[in-house]
């Protein structure tokens, strides 16, 4: 897989010029939601070659990320005539870049494609890593492929047009980052005051949280190992997402931190994680994050979803765990009844 360059930048118009040129496309093509059109595209109009490039929008948020706004990417590509040496540019949150990186990495068999992430959720996490694709059969990310952004460009002042809701949403995923990391990242995640953030601490502790997904998608790019330690949280996390698709929606990183409840008691219970620091952080995401309204007559559908976790191996459910902060244990699995159990946790053990 091609390797990909970061650059946290804050001049995004030079960093993308440079992106340009070293692919040297023959046409230049931006994917947009309709939301970042209007509130992203704008800022790195500054750019040659973005202003004269061939504009797609999808329509915005994960109820989107499917076959229809794919599809519509592929026709309109072809319809504006880009060829195999063409770039297509994502400008968005991780809906535009999983879906964006897919487009491009199927059409023609593939064309060079640079990630631009406008949340805190791509910032940190869905823009780095190679992992596209889309919904589909009511299951989140079911059809995909591993292919790297050439190059991805970090700018956090797309995050002033961000709203309370998706900034938390991206801070479940760097309060993974610091669980899979150590107690120093954990620590201050935890006591940092996310919903009023001074956003030049916040600056780093972005950069802090993408260096943790960088070194680790480096040394595993196709997830055999190491990089089931960034899917903390999500086999139980996904669940959830699903299940939600179906009655009201949730953000990605707030399933994913209803998932770490699950995945951090299972991880007290079966690999020893301090009970002390699985309340603590329990705690955070309870007050920050509230709760999905389930109940146990769920319980068999959500099993039932995470049995489709692309972690499984021959039907048997595979988590992620922490034997402590830091202490990855992957290859984990779990009896129905300490996943009900878990369950039972999320819902009124804590
Ligand atoms: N590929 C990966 O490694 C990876 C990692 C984590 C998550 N993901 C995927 O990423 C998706 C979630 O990403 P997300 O949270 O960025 O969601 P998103 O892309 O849907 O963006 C959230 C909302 O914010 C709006 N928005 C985007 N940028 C904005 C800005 N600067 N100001 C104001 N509004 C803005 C969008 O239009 C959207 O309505 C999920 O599909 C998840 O599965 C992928
Ligand atoms: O990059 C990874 O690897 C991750 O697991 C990052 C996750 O935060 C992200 O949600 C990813 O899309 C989940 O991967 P999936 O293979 O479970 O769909
Ligand atoms: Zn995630």
């Amino acid at each position: 897989m091609e390797k990909q360059k970061i650059t946290i930048s804050d001049n995004l118009g030079q960093a993308l010029a440079g992106a340009i040129a070293e692919c040297a496309p023959d046409r230049i093509f931006v994917l947009a939601d309709e939301t970042t059109a209007r509130l992203c595209l704008p800022l790195a109009a500054s750019c040659p070659g973005v202003n004269e490039a061939g504009l797609i929008t999808i329509k915005a948020t994960d109820s989107n990320k499917n076959i229809d706004s794919l599809q519509h990417v592929w026709a309109e590509l072809g319809r504006m005539g880009a060829t195999r040496h063409s770039m297509l540019i994502n400008i968005g949150g991780g809906m535009v870049t999983d879906l964006g990186g897919f487009a491009a990495s199927t059409f023609k068999r593939g064309i060079s494609y640079v990630n631009v992430p406008t949340t805190l959720l791509a910032m940190v996490d869905a823009s780095v890593g190679g992992k596209t694709g889309i919904n589909f059969n009511g299951l989140k990310n079911e059809v995909g492929v591993f292919n790297n952004a050439s190059r991805v460009i970090l700018d956090t002042d797309f995050l002033g047009t961000m709203d309370t809701e998706n900034m938390l949403s991206g801070y479940a995923e760097m309060l993974k980052h610091g669980l899979i990391s150590s107690e120093r990242m954990w620590a201050e995640l935890l006591a940092f005051d996310v919903e009023h953030p001074d956003l030049g601490q916040l600056r780093r502790m972005v950069a802090d949280s993408v260096a943790v997904k960088e070194r680790i998608v480096l040394e595993d790019p196709t997830e055999r190992s190491l990089r089931k330690a960034l899917n903390l949280g999500h086999t139980a996390g996904h669940a959830f997402e699903s299940f939600a698709l179906a009655h009201r929606p949730v953000l990605h990183g707030y399933a994913v931190a209803y998932g770490l409840v699950c995945e951090l008691y299972l991880s007290v219970v079966k690999t020893g994680f301090p009970a002390d620091k699985m309340r603590q952080t329990v705690a955070f995401i309870n007050e920050h994050y509230g709760k999905m309204n389930i109940t146990c007559d769920d319980y068999a559908t959500l099993f039932e979803l995470m049995t489709h976790d692309k972690k499984n191996v021959a039907g048997t459910i595979n988590f992620t765990l922490l034997g402590g902060i830091g202490d990855i244990r992957i290859n984990q699995t779990a009896t129905r009844d300490e996943i009900f159990e878990a369950l039972d946790f999320y819902r009124e053990g804590n």
